[in-house]
């Protein structure tokens, strides 16, 4: 039998509605901000500590979420993901204080981080090899609509039947969806929860270090870096005020804009998969363009002398958004890497790099919008916003000059040829 096996379609269905649902969660909190802070009575800066504690956490399970994959097999690891956030959002919806609510938070952020990776490994298992990045872009470009979901659903929730009733009612999707984890999905069309060898500390660590000393890995980490942080940093935390405060526009234009963000990830996401499909040799080459115009659009709008004109914004934000599903190149490299029995592992690891590079600048904007904001309160002027969305070149100085290394030692470590039979053999 050759891939794409019996059912595979229905294995992919319901590992994307686990990440829908995971990414749903993840964004849940961006719209009832001010609910939260009535709620729990807390500051700004108390609040956005609830998206940096998601993000490290996401962050920091990364690699044990990709250890236990390999050893434990995706289907187990999805059901424990699926249950942890229900359960977790169950607490979200009943907390009464802040700590109460800080912990249940930092729960979603756990199980969330175990669904991306087992879809990525379901896909590699059940479909053909030439499929596998369109796949993937189409799991991390629908995922997205959770995003959505969680804005405009969530908000006429919030204002008509209540916090805990919101909250517990999305829970509630998660009780389904394990369902049918346990009863629909399959680790391979052979096996349904498979098990990889045990892994020992020395195990793991040796494993790790075979995966970090292939160029490819360092290459898919620093692409993944390089490429995710401007639209998460946008989409989680800081592109409505940015667009508020920062460019002068009315809350209704700013939550336009923050749409458009998603809108450009489903016009760009396939195309891209495709593309990657394609031309293997030239993912990087992609990445450094995307990331490039990034750059650009960024200095034309923090230039620009006054607020930027709508348009402009526009571009901004549809130029940000592609960042997304170049991230997804960063796998991919990784995936063409790293043999079948590590590959889980190698995607937390190149995961980590775009979560760690946001959570950076979450932080980073939040400190210098208070050291450049006069009397400390959170009235932040559009200077104070331009120094802070300047901290992005630092990371991108850091990001691009690792992927020109990588790239350079990956194309001398597997030849164009090379990578084209090996493609083909994992056919
Ligand atoms: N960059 C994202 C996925 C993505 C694809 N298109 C837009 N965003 C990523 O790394 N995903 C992991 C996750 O858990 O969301």
């Amino acid at each position: 039998m050759t891939p794409p096996y019996k059912g595979a379609f229905v294995v992919w269905l319901v590992g994307l509605l686990v990440y829908l649902l995971a990414v749903f969660h993840r964004s849940s909190l961006a719209v009832a901000g001010l609910a939260a802070t009535e709620r729990f009575d807390i500051s700004a800066s108390q609040l956005a500590t609830f998206t940096m504690l998601q993000l490290l956490v996401y962050a920091a399970m990364q690699i044990p979420v990709g250890l236990m994959v390999d050893r434990f097999g995706p289907r187990r690891v999805m059901l424990t993901g699926t249950l942890l956030m229900t359960a977790a959002q169950t607490g979200f919806a009943l907390a009464e204080t802040y700590p109460e609510a800080l912990v249940a938070r930092l729960f979603v952020g756990m199980g969330d981080a175990m669904t991306f990776i087992c879809v990525l490994r379901l896909i590699a298992t059940w479909f053909a090899v030439t499929r596998i990045p369109l796949i993937t872009q189409l799991t991390g470009t629908l995922g997205q609509l959770g995003g959505v979901l969680a804005a405009v659903p969530m908000t006429w929730a919030l204002g008509h039947v209540g916090w805990t009733r919101a909250y517990l009612s999305t829970a509630s999707l998660g009780i389904v969806l394990a369902v049918a984890v346990l009863l629909l999905l399959r680790d391979s069309p052979a096996e349904r929860s498979r098990r990889g060898p045990a892994l020992s500390l020395p195990a793991v660590r040796k494993s790790l270090a075979a995966s970090w000393a292939l160029p490819g890995t360092r290459l898919g980490f620093w692409i993944h870096f390089s490429t995710q942080f401007s639209s998460t940093a946008l989409a989680l935390l800081w592109g409505y005020p940015f667009f508020v405060r920062g460019e002068g526009l009315s809350p209704n234009a700013a939550g336009g804009l923050l749409t458009c963000l998603v809108v450009s990830v489903m016009l760009v996401g396939p195309a891209l998969g495709w593309l990657i499909g394609l031309h293997p040799w030239h993912r990087s080459s992609m990445a450094l363009t995307i990331v490039g115009a990034i750059v650009v659009a960024w200095t034309v709008v923090l230039l620009w002398p006054g607020d930027a004109p709508l348009p402009v914004l526009v571009l901004l934000v549809f130029v940000v958004g592609v960042g997304g599903p170049a991230s997804m190149i960063g796998f991919d490299v990784a995936r063409t890497s790293n043999p079948p029995h590590r590959l889980a592992s190698a995607s937390g690891i190149i995961n980590q790099g775009g979560f760690t590079a946001s959570l950076l600048l979450v932080v980073s904007i939040g400190v210098i919008l208070d050291w450049r904001t006069p009397g400390g309160g959170t009235d932040y002027t559009p200077e104070a916003f331009r120094w802070a969305m300047s901290a992005q070149y630092v990371l991108w100085a850091v990001g691009l000059t690792q992927v020109w290394r990588y790239r350079k030692r990956a194309r001398r470590h597997t030849s164009r040829d090379e990578l084209a039979a090996s493609i083909a053999s994992m056919g």
